[in-house]
């Protein structure tokens, strides 16, 4: 506070007549004690003078030729900040795990630390597959050609869950170029869109057997996203996402955020922050596969759009949720409350 420094014991209750002895600013040290009938003028961030009790708002005192009169004895704060009063030596601010947000930095740097340990940002390598997927921009170029509306996408998931985008490739389906994609890169993460179901030319699982790719699992009863696989090359984790558009975004956003959360030091559970909030519509009874439906999300409710296929793509542009439902579940009625997760 910028103010004077004073003794309680020279406010009697009455107007005080204190004598001025000087003037503290921020970083100028150790500050010098005051003494009966004396004020000391600081600003706020200088060292507080030894045997003052208080510090005065500058706007409460008289000031006059060296002399500081106080016509009503200061009540309430001390304003007085006192060492160790935030956090002492040996408190733990920051724990093991804590994600360095801007406020977390600013609580490393607040207690002195210009370094501290961390865990090396998840490096992605990000392939997307299909003789028929052309750059955005240039699909109208061929009647052959759809536009790649999953790469920047999920490269954008990736890189708000922490991950590092290491190189974005766009492949027909050959499975000696997906081999060679992956050759000699430092990838942690190879995320591979496409060519994950049954189909004469879904190439991304055997084009990676020869590299010793390790299958984890292969197929999730889940709706979109059913041909989701996970495997490893040694110590590089390999996920397959599913071409269909909402399906792959889906897809992404279940098994992709947590494992760059998990492999950033972080718990992945917390990538799937599910919430519950009403549903503005009535729900029919669902399918055998867990089902996450396509939603709007506004402060109040949940609006499920009605149309949900895994290849459409127009509701994606106001889809900024998914709603998880059980497998079986029953029809409920508008108003119920359903998980809801934000993408
Ligand atoms: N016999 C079966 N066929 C299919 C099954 C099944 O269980 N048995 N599953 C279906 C499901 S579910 C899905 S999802 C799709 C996923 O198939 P793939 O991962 O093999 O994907 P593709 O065949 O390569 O592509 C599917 C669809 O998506 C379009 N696509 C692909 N990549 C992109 C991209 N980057 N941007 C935009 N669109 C993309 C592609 O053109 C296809 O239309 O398999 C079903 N089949
Ligand atoms: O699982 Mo698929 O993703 O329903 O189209």
């Amino acid at each position: 506070m910028d103010g004077y420094a004073v003794r309680d014991a020279d406010l009697d209750g009455g107007a005080s007549v204190l004598r001025d002895i000087g003037t503290r600013y921020a970083g100028a040290g150790k500050a010098n004690c005051i003494g009966p009938g004396e004020a000391m003028r600081v600003m706020t961030g200088a060292n507080v003078p030894l045997g003052a009790d208080r510090i005065v708002m500058i706007e409460d005192c008289l000031v006059d030729s060296g002399t500081i009169v106080l016509n009503d004895p200061p009540l309430g704060k001390s304003h007085i900040r006192r060492r160790g009063s935030d956090f002492t030596a040996g408190q733990i601010l920051l724990p093991a795990g804590r994600m360095l947000t801007p406020t977390a930095l600013a609580a490393a740097a607040a207690a002195d630390h210009a370094k501290v340990a961390v865990v090396r940002q998840p490096r992605v390598l990000l392939i997307a597959t299909g003789d028929e997927i052309a750059a955005p921009g240039s699909a109208y170029l061929s009647e052959r050609s759809i536009p790649d509306s999953l790469s920047a996408s999920i490269a954008l998931q990736c890189r708000l869950a922490g991950g590092v985008l290491l190189s974005e490739k766009r492949l027909v389906d050959a499975p000696a170029l997906i081999r060679s994609a992956l050759s000699g890169s430092p990838a942690d993460v190879v995320v591979i869109i496409g060519g994950a179901s049954h189909g004469d030319r879904d190439f991304s699982q055997s084009a990676l057997m020869p590299l010793g790719l390790h299958i984890a699992f292969a197929g999730v009863s889940i709706k979109p996203g059913k041909p989701v696989w996970y495997g490893h090359i040694g110590k590089t984790h390999i996920l397959g996402i599913p071409g269909s558009p909402t399906a792959a975004l889906t897809v992404a956003r279940l098994f992709l955020v947590p494992l760059i959360a998990g492999l950033s030091g972080g718990d992945p559970a917390t990538a799937l922050d599910w919430r519950l909030q009403p549903t503005s519509k009535p729900l029919q009874s669902n399918g055998s596969r867990e089902a996450f439906l396509c939603a709007t999300c506004s402060k109040g409710a949940v609006e499920i759009f009605d149309r949900q296929e895994a290849s459409a793509q127009a509701a994606l542009a106001s889809t900024n949720a998914i709603v998880r439902r059980a497998a079986n579940a029953p029809a409920q009625p508008a108003g119920s409350l359903v998980p809801v997760l934000s993408i």
